[in-house]
């Protein structure tokens, strides 16, 4: 119902991660739904998560789904904010009961990005010396990139992107996986060295786009949201997630993806793999970019029928959980 006309409008409070990326991409939200709605008011309120907290142990170990969200839904359900914005790829392919993902923005390149020593400025990926240390704490792009490169060493890394670049020049790693998008963001772009291929690489679901997550009775939220939509990024995005979601993967498995759009169709390709990088399953499915989440179903049966499960399985009973 319209509020009455002497009432003023609600001032909308948008929650967000303390993290410098986060920061970036909340102010981006709030200074792009300002310029739309100059009449209103936001503003963001900031806490910690438990992934922001805890930084000495594996993500993996830790994998826990909603690491970097659960705190800001608890926030919104006891109604103390109105909507978070996420990385969406840190956003649960399973949202808790009242709360919906209202809006994702258009995406930046939502590829892997390979970082290096400057010793190996000369190199690529594929012509990095045997043995070089490549840091990245996703499982997903040590499956993938095990696979191809068995003769790397892989050893996880945490922290944020500036801790990670430090230990990096102080020559800890050779070279690192990071986001594409993350590295943009942040005004890094200089130091990306090589765009992963996804012939080499699948990237996360989600990856470089942003979601936005509210209370799902909150109409006047998801209308103020929703000018901020990217539609095809959505598609994609749709299909990404439904895929993770089918195979009950969090955002610690080794499962990847890649979208495009070609007029009104969208071809989702998945893989999943195994931790060793032995074992590999990738396959793709095109249809109506409409049917987007039905493709992303689809194609994870296919992959399980590939042996996806069997491979997720074994995974689970490794990692522990
Ligand atoms: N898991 C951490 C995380 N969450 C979102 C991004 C930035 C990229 C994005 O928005 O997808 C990153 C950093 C990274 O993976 O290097």
């Amino acid at each position: 119902m319209a509020p009455a006309v002497s009432s003023p409008p609600r001032i909308i409070r948008i929650a967000s991660r303390k993290s410098q990326l986060a920061l970036v991409q909340t102010y981006w939200v709030q200074e792009q739904l300002q310029k739309h709605f100059p009449d209103r008011t936001f503003e963001v309120h900031t806490m910690s998560t438990q992934g922001d907290n805890i930084l000495d142990v594996a993500l993996a170990k830790i994998g826990d789904k909603g690491l970097f969200t659960k705190e800001l839904e608890v926030g919104m359900l006891k109604n103390e904010t109105d909507f978070a914005v996420h990385s969406l790829k840190d956003l649960p392919t399973k949202l808790p009961e009242g709360l919906v993902l209202g809006c994702v923005t258009e995406r930046e390149n939502p590829a892997d990005a390979l970082v290096v020593h400057e010793k190996f400025k000369d190199k690529q990926l594929e012509t990095l010396p045997e043995g070089a240390v490549v840091g990245t704490s996703s499982l997903r792009r040590l499956a993938q990139l095990r696979h191809r490169f068995p003769y790397l060493t892989f050893k996880d890394i945490r922290g944020n992107l500036n801790t990670r670049l430090a230990k990096l020049d102080a020559g800890e790693f050779d070279a690192l996986i990071l986001a594409v998008a993350g590295l943009q963001r942040l005004g890094m772009g200089d130091r990306i060295h090589q765009v992963i291929p996804s012939e080499i690489s699948l990237h996360a679901v989600g990856q470089g786009a942003l979601g936005i997550e509210c209370r799902s009775d909150d109409a006047e939220v998801l209308s103020l949201i929703k000018v901020l939509e990217h539609t095809p990024t959505a598609q994609r995005c749709y299909a990404e997630r439904a895929f993770l979601r089918e195979l009950e993967g969090g955002c610690q498995v080794p499962i990847g993806v890649n979208t495009v759009i070609e007029g009104e169709q969208l071809t989702l390709t998945g893989v999943v793999a195994s931790l060793d990088g032995q074992k590999l399953v990738k396959d793709s499915i095109t249809g109506n970019a409409t049917d987007a989440e039905q493709l992303g179903t689809q194609l994870a049966h296919k992959l399980r029928e590939q042996g996806a499960a069997e491979i997720l399985a074994e995974i689970f009973a490794e990692v522990g959980r």
